[in-house]
């Protein structure tokens, strides 16, 4: 396959794939600043490039309406993500972000925006290198635009904007495979609400299987086993910190988080980011963590309902309750909080417990990627310690 546009970018090459005497790291160098082109590159002539400034209700509804729309659908055009607009602010506003990395795409007679990416700033740790990178995101062109190689003005707009601040790596995922995955993960789903998956057309009837003896199988306790479990706090973010920091330096690829990140991204947040931890009665001492956000999806052409809501299994650290338990628990929550699938991908020490916790594997893969930055081997989805949004 010919891929026109990515064939000129600093990203893993396929001819390349087996050569693994191409050094780890950057591909190319960095340009000196004032070689960075000053000015947006062009667009076709009816279009006109827009920031889009995430504070204000307006321009965070467009971005919502746009993304409703036009964002991405599974294979089966059965769902399409809903990311909400509280979420939309949380995920662009992390500590350090910049507004111009907030990308739109106007059309100049109507100003209607037909198409959207974004960037935020974050430390990625790759082995031993912690690299100050992009994380490339929500890229989006309406979908009377499609196929007009306006999705590759897009990304040499977002990458020209992120060199001018200095920063020459970025992180994206995608579904679909572009030069080249550094791994390829598996979504897996456990029914919290069998019967509206069913319903809907994502899960079927299992062979000598009635509606009420599957809604059993699904059944979960009404709440939480592990004594000291409780939601997280901002008094918990030092703890909660070192707990992540130590837990992720197993990973090959992962977050290089601090104080500032961990109450951005971990701090619970109504209907966007769920988080708690385990806080031992008798020392006190917080041994565990859970995290799950919250991605609706419009359902696509059914009668009866119109919306998803699925968690999204976020960062999870146990060091003294089995993670197996740990993982329970928070299928437990996302139930009482009327959640109807709990999503995971097989990421991290995932794989350890999906089976056994009666999730079932999805049909999409999800693949990870890294821009100017070549890693010697394809990692395995459990050397993985990176969950983007
Ligand atoms: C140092 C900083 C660096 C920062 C930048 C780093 C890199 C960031 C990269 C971005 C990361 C985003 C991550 C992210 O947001 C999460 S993945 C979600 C992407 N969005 C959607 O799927 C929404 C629905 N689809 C659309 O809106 C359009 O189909 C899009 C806009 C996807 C493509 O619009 P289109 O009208 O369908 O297509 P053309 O304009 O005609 O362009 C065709 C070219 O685009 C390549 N393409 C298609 N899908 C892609 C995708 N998901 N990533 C990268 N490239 C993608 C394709 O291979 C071809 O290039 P090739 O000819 O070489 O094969
Ligand atoms: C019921 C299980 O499927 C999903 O939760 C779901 C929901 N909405 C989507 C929207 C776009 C979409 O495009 C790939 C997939 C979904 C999926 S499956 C992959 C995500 C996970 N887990």
């Amino acid at each position: 396959k010919r891929h026109k546009f990515w064939e000129t970018q600093p990203v893993g090459q396929f001819k390349d794939k087996e050569d693994t005497s191409l050094p780890e790291g950057p591909i190319e160098p960095p340009t000196p600043l004032s070689e960075v082109k000053q000015e947006p590159y062009n667009l076709p002539s009816p279009y006109e490039w827009t920031t889009c400034d995430m504070d204000s209700e307006e321009t965070c509804n467009e971005v919502y309406v746009l993304l409703k729309n036009n964002y991405v659908e599974d294979d089966e055009n059965m769902f399409r993500f809903n990311y909400s607009k509280e979420f939309l602010r949380w995920a662009l506003r992390p500590p350090g972000f910049y507004r111009s990395w907030h990308i739109g795409v106007r059309a100049k007679a109507s100003k209607k925006l037909v198409a959207f990416i974004t960037g935020v700033p974050a430390r990625i740790r790759v082995r031993d290198e912690v690299v100050k990178m992009a994380e490339i995101n929500f890229l989006c062109v309406h979908k009377k635009l499609r196929s007009k190689r306006l999705a590759p003005v897009m990304i040499k707009e977002v990458t020209r904007r992120v060199h001018l601040e200095n920063i020459w790596q970025a992180a994206y995922t995608a579904g679909v495979v572009l030069p080249t995955p550094i791994t390829t993960c598996q979504y897996w789903h456990r029914s919290l609400n069998p019967k509206k998956l069913i319903d809907v057309g994502f899960s079927r009837l299992g062979a000598r299987m009635t509606m009420s003896r599957t809604i059993k199988l699904y059944k979960l306790p009404d709440s939480p086993a592990t004594p000291g479990f409780r939601k997280m706090e901002r008094r918990d973010v030092p703890a909660v910190t070192r707990l992540l920091k130590n837990y992720l330096s197993q990973f090959v690829v992962a977050p290089d988080f601090d104080e500032d990140d961990v109450e951005h991204w971990l701090l619970p947040t109504e209907d966007v980011v769920d988080s708690f931890l385990v806080e031992s009665p008798e020392t006190h001492e917080i041994t565990d963590f859970c995290s799950f956000y919250t991605l609706p999806s419009s359902i696509l052409g059914n009668q009866t309902y119109s919306t998803l809501k699925a968690a999204y299994s976020y960062y999870n650290v146990a060091t003294k309750t089995p993670l197996l338990q740990l993982m329970n628990d928070s299928l437990i929550v996302a139930k009482q909080k009327d959640f109807d699938v709990f999503n995971a991908l097989d990421v991290m020490e995932n794989e350890t417990f999906l089976k056994e916790l009666k999730f079932g594997p999805g049909d999409g893969q999800l693949h990870y990627y890294l821009y100017n930055y070549r890693v010697r081997q394809e990692l395995k989805p459990s050397e993985l310690g990176l969950v983007l949004l």
